[in-house]
């Protein structure tokens, strides 16, 4: 179809799913959620519910679902997202259980929903659905039993080089397939990792600051719009210096990632005060902090993804293949849970 007919399709498709929640597909979603940026503060929008719900186990009744009457809030905070709470959440007609993130429509940012309406991947959060209740916009989303690894961290004070490495490894998994569809995450770090309920698989999630990047790999300047960077600790340095991004400025933020779960620490805070993005575009890369005790070739792949230039840099596919290949020489996986805490480095 040409470019017309695909913008009267979707202008087609919005009009029909404008004010009613349904169960759909995900492209329907990634329409509708154009709409909702800014939110219109119509008095109609006031109390507008409208939305796509991805699963049949989240029912809306009657082309609504709304917070209270068709599902409710579980005691207890999950975890804060990028502008937004999260909290699990039961459907009241199914009581099935997941969990639901809430953004004031203000903050919302439609790329949060574009970045998981794209496809699925075993390493990549599912999305379940979102939906508009006034002035909120919920996203709906897997439960994942074993939290997050920033809990983790904190629980286990650093992790021992195997784990370190088998997460890295795992997402960078999802960063690959991410980048493959010109994703960039830019918001990677150890909260923004979650568990399993084993603590055996890790997935990505938390796309409020994601970015759809030029097909042809092509730098995206950032800082520009209504984008917001990600967590100051792990930005590169083309990230802070307001230079074009790409795909590579994931790769930094991972491997400050690894240098926090092998710390328990964030890189650069032992050793400067804020604010640390001068410190990020004019001194070395943070290699001083890797442990003395690291296996040469993990030390090797942290390296290599703290590259300062992004052309030099490894990307998330040849800094998977290191990842995994220094888990074997370090001897597989072999760290047990129970082990004591490790009080920060
Ligand atoms: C698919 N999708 C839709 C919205 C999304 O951008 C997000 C998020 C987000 C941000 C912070 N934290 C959590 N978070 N989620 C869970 C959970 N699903 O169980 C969770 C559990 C915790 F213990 C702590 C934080 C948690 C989830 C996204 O990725």
């Amino acid at each position: 179809e040409s470019i017309s007919d695909k913008l009267s399709m979707e202008e087609f498709l919005v009009d029909a799913l404008k004010g009613s929640v349904i169960l759909g597909e995900p492209r329907n979603l990634a329409c509708l959620a154009k709409t909702w940026k800014g939110g219109g503060l119509s008095p109609k929008g006031m109390d507008e519910n409208e939305g796509v719900l991805l699963i049949e186990k989240l029912k809306a009744v009657d082309y609504e679902y709304r917070e209270g009457v068709h599902w409710t809030k579980c005691p207890g905070l999950l975890g804060t997202g990028s502008f937004g709470e999260v909290y699990k959440m039961e459907d009241k007609q199914t009581g099935f259980q997941c969990a639901a993130k809430k953004v004031r429509v203000e903050n919302f940012r439609a790329e949060e929903l574009m970045a998981c309406t794209g496809g699925v991947h075993a390493k990549v959060l599912p999305l379940y659905g979102a939906v508009k209740e006034g002035l909120w916009i919920t996203l709906f989303m897997k439960l994942m039993e074993g939290g997050s690894l920033g809990q983790l961290l904190k629980q286990r004070g650093y992790l021992p080089e195997d784990r370190a490495l088998d997460y890295l490894g795992q997402a960078l998994e999802g960063l690959e397939y991410l980048h493959a569809h010109s994703i960039l995450h830019g918001d990677v770090k150890a909260d923004n990792i979650l568990l399993s309920s084993d603590r055996s698989h890790a997935v990505l999630c938390d796309f409020g600051h994601a970015a759809h990047l030029h097909p042809d790999g092509m730098g995206k300047h950032l800082m520009t719009g209504d984008y917001v960077p990600g967590t100051e600790t792990h930005l590169a340095p083309e990230v802070v210096m307001g230079k074009r991004c790409d795909s590579k400025a994931d790769v930094w933020s991972s491997c400050c990632m690894m240098l926090h779960l092998l710390n328990g620490c964030h890189p650069w805070t032992q050793y400067y005060n804020h604010p640390l993005c001068l410190k990020i575009a004019k001194e070395p890369p943070p290699l001083r902090e890797i442990p003395p005790s690291c296996h040469p070739s993990t030390a090797h792949l942290i390296k290599a993804g703290l590259e300062k230039d992004p052309a030099r840099r490894a990307s998330a596919a040849e800094l998977r293949v290191k990842a995994c290949a220094a888990l074997e020489k370090v001897g597989g996986l072999k760290s047990p849970w129970k082990g004591e805490y490790r009080q920060p480095r």
